[in-house]
């Protein structure tokens, strides 16, 4: 069985379905080392021996494809590379050499508030952002209301942005983000800024994307989450590429587990929770029916088709949704 139950099998991959390429990708950055003005005179008087600063690759030949509907886990311990690999596909960062080819409609969310100006309200930065984010201005006027409702930001949309909390900033920079409609989506570890109920949203909305095959690229420490998610996971350590496999594989050789192992326990989990959701529904359904109303579940991309969304007998969509 596998980890994601509602995700539709059967990803093609050919020349045509390339969502993503990176290929031989390298990224040096300098360390300075920032030395007292003691320590800076011994190096001067030494005659300026030993560096005061030093270059290290964060990413040295890192090559991979993503194709269309595929969902990628980035994965890896601190400072493996990561941010830096998503930073590169989103394009707020240049490899040094290698390049990294997009060819969809990318939206991401990679640095919370990035293309967020803080004098403006989030009024404004709604359509700053949408246009950077590549939408008509038609388009976000048709979102508008949406994309508020999702941010649950009230009236708080005509304050400034700076002075918004980091929680605040999360909820429209993620809002806007997934209004775009991007065919690929980017996410990077800071969902983990907003509260509860607004991550559940967020994964509820990204499983929602995953359900309508959508390319989906994900930095995360949150491994079970990654396995919910995701079907490919690759495995970043010291700017390398050390593995590309199933999530299950990659988590496995995070956790220093057997895949099978992980596998079972993942499975177990994902059975546990559907049955508990399809429980709920039906407990709903029959306290309803005993006060004689007709009771529609609220969507759910775990257990609904989304093209039932279309047909209000089927299910509800849910508010700000
Ligand atoms: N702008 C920068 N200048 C200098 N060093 C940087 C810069 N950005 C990243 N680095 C360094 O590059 C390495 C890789 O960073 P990156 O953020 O990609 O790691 P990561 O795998 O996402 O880590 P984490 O899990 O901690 O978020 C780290 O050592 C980091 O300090």
């Amino acid at each position: 069985m596998s980890a994601i139950p509602f995700k539709k099998p059967g990803v093609v991959r050919s020349e045509d379905t390339v969502a993503i390429r990176v290929e031989h990708v390298t990224k040096e950055f300098v360390l300075r080392h920032t030395r007292s003005m003691k320590e800076a005179f011994v190096w001067l008087l030494k005659g300026r021996k030993g560096e005061l600063s030093v270059t290290f690759k964060a990413l040295d030949d890192v090559t991979f494809d993503v194709h269309d509907g595929e969902t990628v886990a980035l994965l890896g311990f601190n400072g493996s590379g990561k941010s830096t690999t998503l930073k590169m596909i989103s394009g707020v960062m240049h490899p040094d050499s290698g390049s990294v080819a997009t060819r969809r409609r990318v939206a991401g969310l990679i640095e919370v508030g990035a293309g967020f100006h803080p004098d403006l309200t989030g009024r404004d930065n709604v359509y700053l952002n949408g246009a950077i984010l590549g939408m008509t201005r038609a388009e976000i006027d048709e979102k508008f209301d949406e994309i508020v409702a999702f941010s649950e930001i009230g009236e708080f949309i005509d304050t400034e942005v700076k002075f918004y909390s980091s929680g605040m900033y999360l909820r429209l920079a993620f809002s806007v983000a997934i209004h775009t409609d991007p065919e690929v989506f980017l996410v990077d570890e800071i969902l983990s800024v907003g509260d509860e109920p607004f991550q559940k949203k967020c994964i509820r909305r990204i499983k929602d994307l995953v359900r309508r095959g959508k390319t989906l690229v994900v930095v995360s420490h949150d491994l079970d989450l990654i396995m919910d998610i995701c079907e490919r996971g690759i495995v970043m350590d010291h700017g390398s590429k050390v593995f590309d496999g199933s999530s299950v594989a990659a988590v496995a050789m995070l956790r220093n587990r057997p895949p099978e192992d992980v596998q079972r326990e993942q499975n177990e989990r994902v059975e546990r929770r559907l049955a508990d959701k399809r429980r709920e529904r039906r407990e709903q359904a029959e306290a309803a029916a005993a006060r004689g109303e007709t009771w529609v579940p609220e969507y759910d991309p775990e257990l609904d088709d989304p093209a039932e969304l279309d047909d209000p007998t089927k299910v509800r969509r849910s508010l700000g949704n």
